[in-house]
């Protein structure tokens, strides 16, 4: 009894470190009702380094909110609509701001045919942000990555509350899907296979840096690799046939990348993840965003990590990325100075 009981109370302890004062975390999710929405508050809800989860969506989301508040760890749930301040109220107070709100894509359209209508709502949601919670941490998934964030630093920058540590595209689904797809290839477990992604989060600008797994692989290999990884979000959008894209592979990737900005604001060293922000590294090519490996800290971005050695196959795939992603940032710009 009084080893259960002792048991019992460490649990407890645990959970009360992550929830004490000093750890009071808000996070928002702007379309909490969406494809990726749901599952991604599900996985907040989950995660006890979340104090309080507010979820806004144009629709739906109270009700979303009703469902998740039942489930029984220690962190509050709201939720709230455009009506009566609600994205205010979501914001107000929040520390980190999770967006995938937006449209997602069909088969036979790129993620920069989804530009017209996210970049507005994109636009809008930073708006908010830079009047509500301007020292916020902002995670972006809402695509194009490679234009909204630009979008969003735009944004925040004509209100005079632009920080660089605080901005991040998430591009952790790439990662996520390459050591997927090599340890199928390799026959291992996907926990012991690291890959490196950089570059931006589309087609041709997703760069995975494979001579840096420590595998051996065939010509044919590489090439069948490198195309899943940089495609592999059209995968899903063939198999969904019509009704979206990833939606639960991105609810991991970003609470995975949430909860590693959480740890690392609370005080964890070390923690490294892949995404897509301000960045010196291709600064001298006209590149003001790209992905590389990040390690976060308290403020947000505490180092951006080096490329690294590659290859010659890689440095070609380097070369086509930047010419890619050169003109999806300036798109991105020239929205908002327009
Ligand atoms: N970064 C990545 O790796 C990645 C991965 C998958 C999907 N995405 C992108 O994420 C976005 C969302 O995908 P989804 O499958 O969840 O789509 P979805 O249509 O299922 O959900 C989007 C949600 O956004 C809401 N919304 C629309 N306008 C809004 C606004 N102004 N404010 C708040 N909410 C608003 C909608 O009501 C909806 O609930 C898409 O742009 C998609 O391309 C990115
Ligand atoms: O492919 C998409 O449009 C969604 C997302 O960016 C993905 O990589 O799955």
């Amino acid at each position: 009894m009084f080893a259960a009981t002792r048991v019992l109370s460490s649990v407890a302890a645990k959970r009360t470190f992550a929830t004490s004062a000093a750890n009071l975390s808000k996070v928002a999710v702007l379309g909490a009702a969406g494809g990726i929405g749901q599952p991604l508050s599900l996985l907040l809800k989950n995660n006890t380094r979340v104090t309080d989860l507010s979820l806004y969506d144009i629709v739906n989301s109270p009700g979303v909110a009703a469902d998740l508040s039942h489930i029984n760890t220690n962190s509050k749930v709201a939720g709230f609509g455009p009506e009566n301040d609600g994205l205010k109220k979501a914001l107000e107070g929040s520390e980190i701001v999770v967006i995938p709100a937006g449209v997602p894509r069909k088969p036979g359209m790129t993620r920069d045919d989804l530009f017209n209508t996210n970049a507005g709502i994109v636009r809008d949601l930073a708006e908010a942000c830079a009047k509500h919670c301007p020292k916020a941490n902002f995670l972006i998934i809402s695509n194009p990555v490679n234009s909204t964030v630009p979008i969003f630093a735009e944004v925040l920058k004509k209100h005079g509350v632009y920080d660089p540590k605080r901005l991040f595209g998430v591009t952790t689904l790439d990662v996520v899907r390459a050591s997927r797809f090599v340890s199928e290839v390799k026959g291992k477990d996907p926990k012991d296979v690291n890959v490196t992604v950089i570059g931006g989060h589309s087609g041709v600008t997703i760069v995975p840096l494979l001579s840096q797994t420590g595998e051996k692989f065939s010509q044919e290999e590489l090439d069948a690799l490198t195309n899943r990884i940089q495609f592999g979000g059209d995968e899903v959008v063939k198999a969904k046939n019509g009704t979206g894209s990833a939606t639960l592979s991105m609810a991991f990737a970003g609470a995975r990348f949430a909860d590693s900005l959480l740890q690392a604001k609370q005080g964890k060293k070390g923690i490294v993840e892949p995404t897509f922000v301000e960045s010196p590294i291709y600064a001298d090519q006209g590149i003001e965003f790209f992905a590389t490996n990040v390690e976060l800290g308290p403020e947000g971005v505490e180092k951006i990590l080096p490329v690294g050695e590659t290859s010659e196959y890689e440095k070609d795939l380097i070369t086509k990325c930047i010419a890619d992603l050169k003109k999806n940032i300036e798109k991105g710009k020239s929205f908002v100075k327009a």
